[in-house]
């Protein structure tokens, strides 16, 4: 997908209990890091994220994206242990769950850098892309003109233009990239919608 034009490889982790499927772990990561310096987009589908913060930094991802359903507790010091160990922390939050939870996190002394807002129920791929979470893309942008929103579940061609005109600047695509006979023609379609919205915010 490098080669058609993404910017970043995004990383499914699920351990089969914070969400009901069970994905890849640090030791993909650290197999694909020897064949690839591509960003590599971690979002981390977990009730402990704390648990995997060593291992990712050591098998060399790049973003630590944990869900702020699981890190009330914690998040400040997962926040400084996912910089310590050189990478980019983000949160993400689940289609029921306020975006107020996040404000904090992007507040703090120490913050977090990107939002992920899931735009479907976390877990499984091919879902339906769900408009109502625009809502909280656009109070994000609103309130942090700089920040990197990403949008995750049922982004293509047919739904980016209402993500990106709320204010998401980093897509996740699966299945319309994957399913596509021409992924690249995809991806510069989601690229543009982004880059023309970016100019009219
Ligand atoms: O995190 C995910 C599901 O938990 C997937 O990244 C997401 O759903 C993308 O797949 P698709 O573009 O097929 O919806």
């Amino acid at each position: 997908m490098l080669n058609c034009g993404a910017d970043w490889l995004h990383m499914d982790i699920m351990d089969g209990h914070f969400v009901p499927n069970l994905t890849i772990g640090a030791p993909v990561i650290e197999s694909l890091r020897k064949h690839t310096k591509a960003y590599l987009d971690c979002h981390l589908m977990v009730t402990n994220p704390l648990d995997y913060v060593d291992p990712f930094g050591k098998a060399g991802a790049s973003g630590f994206t944990f869900h702020v359903e699981v890190s009330k507790e914690n998040w400040q010091e997962l926040v400084q242990r996912i910089k310590s160990k050189g990478m980019r922390p983000g949160v993400a939050l689940k289609p029921g769950t306020p975006i107020e939870e996040v404000y904090p996190l992007v507040e703090s002394e120490n913050p977090v850098e990107m939002v992920l807002v899931m735009t479907v129920e976390p877990g499984f791929g091919g879902q339906k892309f769900m408009p109502e979470m625009m809502d909280k893309v656009r109070a994000l942008r609103k309130k942090y003109p700089s920040l990197d929103i990403e949008v995750d579940g049922g982004l293509g061609p047919s739904t980016i233009d209402m993500a990106a005109s709320a204010g998401a600047n980093c897509i996740v695509a699966g299945s319309s990239v994957f399913g596509a006979p021409k992924p690249a023609h995809v991806i510069s379609h989601l690229r543009k919608s982004v880059e023309e919205s970016q100019q009219n915010i």
